[in-house]
């Protein structure tokens, strides 16, 4: 059974509507008190990003969005669900006062984590009256697209509250990491204070600019600790020899004055305009929102590249998007179980999303390909060849394809694929799938393609099995009706 299946946000700012938008899009009907004034403005724009974010994450069926409600009163919101989601700002007495609140109306069992940066969990539960429910679950931003969740108990928390929390984010699609012993700031921002306060003295003592500074970060390290982490990535700079090498390298560097952090540089005015200054310069004229798409483009970026990273298993962050959409796909979300055979089969509806789109403004060549990929791969679930039946030791692999381009697909243009069966035996399928505007129907670009049913292991042909040959011959039939479409059969003329 779900750990969430119903979760409320107090506090939905930066962080809480961004949490609102991960419980939503994870299919779960959230309820929010915020008392700011344009709350569910806020929370719209964060929303609309993060369906945006998702539409370029993921072509697995997400399930239907959950609701959200705009709750007059704590009461309200946290009234029957199961994880309350904390989000108010930074000071311990609000968020103690506004946590003893959700006690008091939650039911006793649901699960309450606090996004706090810092606080440390034990005085935050301190006036509770079930303080085992109660842990802190601190995301990062935005908290729609990164995974992380630092999980921390207080000296109150039970451990089986620790372990719901962890297979309750792992629902959502995040990563719960769980810290053994609490201390104020957890790991990440233990880690990126100690970075912050270096970067502040470099920038007090005119040793580079702040763009400068993001510069050094994003074209060399930043890049790395998005794949492995700082111990990981010290491991291989010691060579063959690994870590122990690289300590004894540069171990002594550690009493050498490489640092200035432990000092607390003075944020005065004039180090506050200097700061905002070359900031304002360096975002050369970009708004919030349009750095926040840029950021969501490249990290979705980054983990479509780790997902088919390590030999396709998928690694770290891409590692875990891969297991998530397996879950989906398993679930199936929106998608058909079974399909009229009338005519050809709507497989994948989606729209061109930003990363797909290459320097001519329209949607890149391998792109097509993909689509026509997913097709097939829909075509194959309904065939009952799904994860499970790969995982057991049998596939279709494609041999040929034939690609035609008819049109353009823009930026944001919404289209669909149909696939229409041309022929099939016990080993092979072959079709005809179009790609079609989904506004006029027109084709946008056609391909035919051959599968082949394999052995994995034996890497060979073999026959498919019954039941996958009985799921098949409704569609066969039917579509041995239609016409033959124009263009099947075609192949690259050569004038000779
Ligand atoms: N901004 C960030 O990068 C991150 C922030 N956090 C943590 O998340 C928490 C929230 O921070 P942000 O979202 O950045 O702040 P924010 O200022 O964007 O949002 C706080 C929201 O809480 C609302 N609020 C104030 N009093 C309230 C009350 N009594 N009941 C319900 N809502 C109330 C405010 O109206 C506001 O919308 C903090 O604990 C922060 O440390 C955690 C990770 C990253
Ligand atoms: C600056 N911050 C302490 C609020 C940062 C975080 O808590 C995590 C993040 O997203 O960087």
């Amino acid at each position: 059974m779900s750990i969430i299946t119903k979760a409320a946000c107090v506090g939905g700012g930066v962080i809480g509507g961004a949490w609102a938008a991960r419980f939503a899009l994870a299919g779960i009907d959230v309820n929010i008190f915020d008392p700011h004034p344009e709350a569910e403005r806020i929370i719209g724009e964060v929303m609309a990003n993060a369906e945006k974010a998702y539409g370029m994450l993921t072509m697995a069926p997400l399930p239907p969005r959950g609701k959200l409600t705009f709750c007059k009163s704590i009461e309200q919101a946290v009234e029957g669900v199961d994880w309350i989601q904390e989000s108010v700002p930074e000071r311990l007495e609000l968020k103690r006062g506004v946590i003893t609140e959700i006690d008091a109306f939650a039911r006793p069992d649901a699960l309450i984590g606090s996004s706090t940066s810092g606080l440390l969990p034990s005085d935050l539960q301190a006036d509770m009256k079930y303080p085992e429910r109660m842990f802190v679950a601190h995301p990062y931003n935005p908290v729609y697209l990164l995974p992380l969740v630092e999980l921390v108990g207080g000296k109150k928390t039970s451990a089986a509250t620790i372990k719901r929390a962890e297979e309750g984010v792992a629902e959502i699609g995040m990563k719960g990491v769980v810290i053994a012993k609490e201390i104020e700031a957890f790991v990440g921002d233990r880690l990126l204070e100690a970075l912050w306060r270096e970067a502040l003295w470099l920038i007090q003592d005119d040793i580079c600019d702040t763009e400068t500074l993001d510069n050094v970060m994003r074209y060399s390290f930043g890049m790395r600790w998005a794949q492995m982490g700082l111990f990981e990535t010290y491991r291989i700079a010691g060579g063959e020899a690994g870590m122990r090498h690289f300590l004894a390298q540069f171990g002594p560097c550690l009493k050498w004055p490489w640092t200035k952090f432990t000092d607390v540089v003075d944020l005065d005015d004039a180090l506050v305009e200097k700061i905002g200054s070359q900031s304002d310069a360096q975002a050369a004229g970009r708004s919030i929102r349009e750095l926040e798409r840029i950021r969501d483009e490249n990290l979705v970026g980054i983990m479509h590249a780790l997902k088919a990273s390590n030999g396709g298993e998928g690694w770290g962050a891409g590692k875990l998007l891969a297991d998530f959409e397996k879950r989906l796909w398993a679930k199936g979300g929106n998608q058909a179980k079974t399909h009229d055979a009338s005519g050809p089969l709507r497989l994948i509806d989606t729209k061109v999303n930003a990363a797909w789109v290459d320097y001519n403004g329209h949607m890149t060549e391998h792109r097509y390909l993909q689509l026509f990929g997913d097709t097939s791969d829909a075509l194959l679930r309904l065939l009952g060849v799904d994860f499970a039946y790969v995982e057991a030791g049998h596939s279709y692999y494609t041999v040929e394809t034939h690609i035609r381009h008819l049109g353009e697909a823009k930026l944001g243009q919404e289209l669909y694929t149909t696939l229409q069966l041309l022929a099939s035996d016990e080993k092979r399928v072959q079709f005809f799938t179009r790609i079609h505007d989904a506004a006029s129907g027109e084709v946008i670009a056609t391909a035919e393609q051959m599968m082949l049913h394999v052995d994995a292991k034996a890497s060979k042909s073999v026959p498919a099995p019954t039941e996958v040959l009985t799921k098949l011959k409704p569609i066969a039939e039917g579509h041995a009706k239609l016409e033959v479409p124009e263009g099947a059969g075609r192949h690259v003329g050569q004038k000779r």
